[in-house]
């Protein structure tokens, strides 16, 4: 539970095109670390390597190293499959299995995963899968509904619900917020707040005051122009990057002067 990941010269391309170019960061365990940047700066794709979901893309590869806790995800004795078992993700759509039950929506992770499990146990797991979600009280009359019967804000803690059921050992998040409205906005960001005591989190957003709000650490993305590569400018604590950052494009971009 909770591993730390250390990135070392990260390079990422699509085909030819250099994406993102040279990160080394440091996520630590229970904590939620921040990327901003303003877009086409890499911070999705960079996402992205960390549960090896980036080389899905046909001719999309990455050099350097990420490590998570002392193993070396890009490793030769790496399993693509296995990685993203450790390393959840939710996406900027909540993307439920639109004509699965909730109950199977959250179940689907585990049988997707290959774990025989006997009804009982899949009762408890969906349940505590769904408490860990803070969306059991809404949903538990209604388990057989689809999906896509609930809310965007419920749907976005069935996919968070979804990717905890597999106890995974890191969350990440791209812009889980940008779909929903200010409540069901407060209501994800609190329930991060109760995931970081058992994960790492790493989210991508656009919104700085939500940066501000959930994280320990924020990264700040930039590029120098179109067809230019995506680089890590600045990693600091939160309150750093948000009151006296080392860089001037850090400055510039959370000030509102540009981005
Ligand atoms: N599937 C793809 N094939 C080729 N290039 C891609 C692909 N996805 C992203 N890119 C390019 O990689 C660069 C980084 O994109 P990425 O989506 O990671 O940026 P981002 O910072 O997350 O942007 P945004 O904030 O707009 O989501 C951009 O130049 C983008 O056009």
């Amino acid at each position: 539970m909770a591993k730390r990941i250390d990135c070392s010269d990260v390079n990422i391309y699509y085909g030819n095109f250099l994406a993102v170019e040279g990160v080394t960061i440091s996520i630590e365990p229970r904590s939620i670390t921040a990327l901003i940047g303003p877009s086409g700066c890499g911070k999705s794709t960079f996402l992205r390597t960390l549960n090896r979901m980036h080389e899905v893309i046909p001719g999309a590869r990455v050099e350097g190293k990420v490590v998570m806790d002392g193993q070396d995800l890009y490793g030769s004795d790496a399993d693509p499959v296995t990685v993203r078992r450790q390393v959840g993700m939710v996406f900027q759509r909540p993307n439920p299995f639109p004509t699965m039950s909730i109950y199977e929506n959250v179940a689907a992770g585990l049988r997707l995963n290959g774990t025989r499990t006997k009804k009982a146990e899949m009762d408890e797991l969906v349940e505590s899968s769904l408490r860990g979600a803070n969306l059991w009280e809404e949903v538990k009359d209604r388990l057989d509904r689809p999906g896509s019967s609930l809310s965007g804000g419920q749907q976005q803690r069935l996919c968070i619900a979804r990717a905890i059921a597999i106890e995974p050992d890191v969350l990440l998040m791209d812009e889980p917020c940008s779909a929903l409205d200010p409540i069901s906005t407060l209501a994800i960001e609190d329930l991060m707040a109760e995931l970081k005591e058992r994960y790492t989190i790493v989210i991508v957003t656009h919104n700085m005051q939500q940066a501000a709000r959930v994280s320990e650490s924020t990264g700040f993305f930039n590029l120098n122009g179109i067809g230019q590569p995506g680089r890590l400018i600045e990693f600091n604590p939160t309150e750093k990057i948000f009151s006296n950052p080392d860089q001037k494009a850090t400055e510039d971009y959370i000030s509102g002067r540009f981005g």
